[in-house]
């Protein structure tokens, strides 16, 4: 099936965005990314020092999977644009994955920095990709402050909760017109299989991975669940209903599969 993802642009065969926070080792790393079939991921600017950093990267390379840097650690706009603007240098591209959390215990994002930050990095050339809580309202705002997506989140970042609330992912798929790329909070694949359900272009999770006992074996089902909620979103799914209908109905001679 040729089910293209456009993000920014880009064509990307595969929907699901990885993350690299978490892994036990570089190798471990590797092969989850291999087995997840991703073609971007993000790291964080702040987080790794410049020597993991650097090898995060060249494991990135070595596969030719796109770097998508991140402001992960960022309190503030300033702070954020800063960090985007000095990724921009190191690593030659003018992609962002805009976070500015409120705090610490929450790791929340912070939707008034967030915001400020967008219409900053947008007006310095950025293809901007904000992380946000699951707000249609702020959800729509961003898309007109001209972010290439929105990525509203399942659950807090690590927290593995899943998709708490389905129904705000789904006013917020129902009214956007850029790709929304459900971000944080997978903690196993159904919950991927259901941001995806729920008519989300894409997926981006690390914890569920990075973490998992068999990371690189995670990642395969996560690469399944993903393509299998997309599947299942273009098939389109019956409706649910309060009581039984009999799959085999009485003979009716209308029906060509004679009932
Ligand atoms: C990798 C990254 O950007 C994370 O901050 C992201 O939000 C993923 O969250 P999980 O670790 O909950 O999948």
């Amino acid at each position: 099936m040729d089910d293209v993802f456009v993000l920014g642009g880009e064509k990307f065969a595969s929907r699901l965005i990885m993350g690299t926070g978490g892994a036990p080792s570089l190798e471990v790393l590797d092969q989850a990314l291999a087995a997840s079939g991703t073609e971007l991921t993000t790291v964080a600017m702040r987080r790794l020092d410049p020597a993991s950093q650097g090898s995060v990267l060249d494991v990135l390379r070595a596969r030719d999977i796109r770097v998508l840097p991140n402001t992960a650690g960022c309190y503030t706009a300033g702070e954020a644009v800063l960090t985007a603007r000095l990724a921009r240098e190191a690593l030659g591209t003018d992609w962002v994955k805009l976070e500015v959390i409120a705090d610490e215990r929450t790791l929340l994002p912070d939707p008034i920095e967030t915001f400020d930050a967008a219409e900053r990095l947008v007006a310095d050339g950025f293809t901007v990709l904000p992380y946000i809580g699951d707000d249609p309202i702020l959800a729509r705002r961003l898309e007109q402050a001209g972010c290439a997506a929105v990525m509203p989140l399942g659950a807090p970042i690590g927290s593995g909760l899943g998709v708490r609330n389905p129904h705000n992912i789904e006013l917020i798929v129902e009214s956007a017109q850029v790709p929304v790329i459900l971000d944080a909070g997978i903690g196993t694949a159904s919950d991927a299989a259901l941001a995806m359900e729920l008519g989300c272009d894409a997926v981006l999770l690390a914890t569920a991975v990075t973490r998992a006992r068999r990371p690189e074996l995670m990642a395969a089902a996560m690469r399944d669940a993903v393509g299998a909620g997309r599947r299942a979103r273009l098939a389109g799914r019956i409706p649910r209903r309060r009581y039984a209908e009999a799959s085999s109905p009485a003979r009716d001679r209308s029906d060509p599969m004679g009932g």
